[in-house]
């Protein structure tokens, strides 16, 4: 049994961080925890409230001046990184690889060897509806299409954590149920725990079953999400909420439609944990 499944602790641990550049700007004192219960955490805040920051110290490539991260109660170290995937925002896309090579790529970065991943992998671009862009390159997908084929490179390395930011970022109304149905099964069915940036609320009320608002590099609120409990979200992000409410309506008509996402239970779930 693997470190990530001994406990019924906290997964992850912030405790504290501070991570503040130059200028005085970055991320201060912040302290949140995600758990086996709440483990689809939505990381809310404008823009540069200090996300991506939080992010980017959880995956090591900011270290932070003070504070620490636990992964089930050890502190974070490069073995834990193994089993951490990162799906980046639609700006950072690797765009001269076509999407076969970059799975393959990002499997082997995390020491997973081809015979490991190759049923996998085929088994992935089914489900991922992805059969007939195996050679294509990023910028010449769609951005429902970009967004699997990132999938693809997330999901064949088997993590037991992913971190999204800004993922449905420009995915019209279907392809954003589609992903979030996918985030659900991943976290409800798998236990993998997701942490999820975006600077929209309402987007996330059907994904997300924690909230952590971050306003100006400092958490000013965490707490399991439940909109309808607690008016104070509404007051903090007041424009967000009102306008996203009516977009809601639309995604829980299409959210009926509920796509095959349970093979995917069967494509990972018998994965070892090493
Ligand atoms: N490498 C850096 N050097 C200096 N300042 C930075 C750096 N990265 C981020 N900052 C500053 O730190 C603050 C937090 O930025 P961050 O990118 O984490 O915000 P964010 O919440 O992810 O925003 P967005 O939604 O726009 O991506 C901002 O004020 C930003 O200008």
């Amino acid at each position: 049994m693997s470190y990530f499944q001994q406990t019924n602790e906290p997964v992850i641990e912030f405790k504290e961080i501070t991570k503040l550049f130059k200028e005085g700007r970055g991320i201060r004192d912040i302290s949140f925890d995600i758990t086996k219960e709440n483990n689809i955490v939505g990381l809310i805040g404008n823009n540069g409230a200090g996300k991506t920051t939080l992010l980017k110290t959880l995956f090591k490539e900011y270290t932070a001046q003070n504070g620490e991260i636990l992964i089930n109660g050890e502190p974070l170290e490069n073995k834990h990184l193994k089993k951490m995937a990162f799906f980046p925002d639609q700006n950072n896309f690797p765009k001269h690889f076509n999407i076969i090579e970059f799975a393959k790529f990002s499997a082997e970065l995390k020491g997973i060897k081809p015979k490991d991943y190759v049923d996998k992998l085929e088994k992935l671009i089914r489900f991922l509806k992805l059969e007939n862009f195996r050679k294509s390159k990023f910028t010449k997908l769609s951005a429902g299409q970009q967004k699997r084929a990132l999938l693809l490179s997330v999901l064949i390395t088997n993590p037991k954590i992913i971190a999204l930011d800004e993922p449905t970022a420009n995915l019209d109304v279907d392809a954003r149920i589609e992903f979030q149905e996918i985030l659900k099964t991943l976290a409800n069915d798998l236990k993998i725990s997701i942490i999820i940036t975006s600077h929209i609320i309402d987007e996330m009320e059907n994904l997300i079953n924690k909230v952590v608002l971050i306003k100006d590099g400092v958490i000013v609120y965490d707490n399991n999400y439940s909109l309808v409990k607690d008016g104070k979200l509404e007051v903090l992000y007041k424009d967000y909420v009102t306008y996203q409410k009516q977009q809601i309506k639309v995604d829980k008509q299409k959210a009926g439609n509920k796509s095959n996402v349970a093979s995917l239970v069967d494509i990972l779930r018998n994965e070892d944990d090493d």
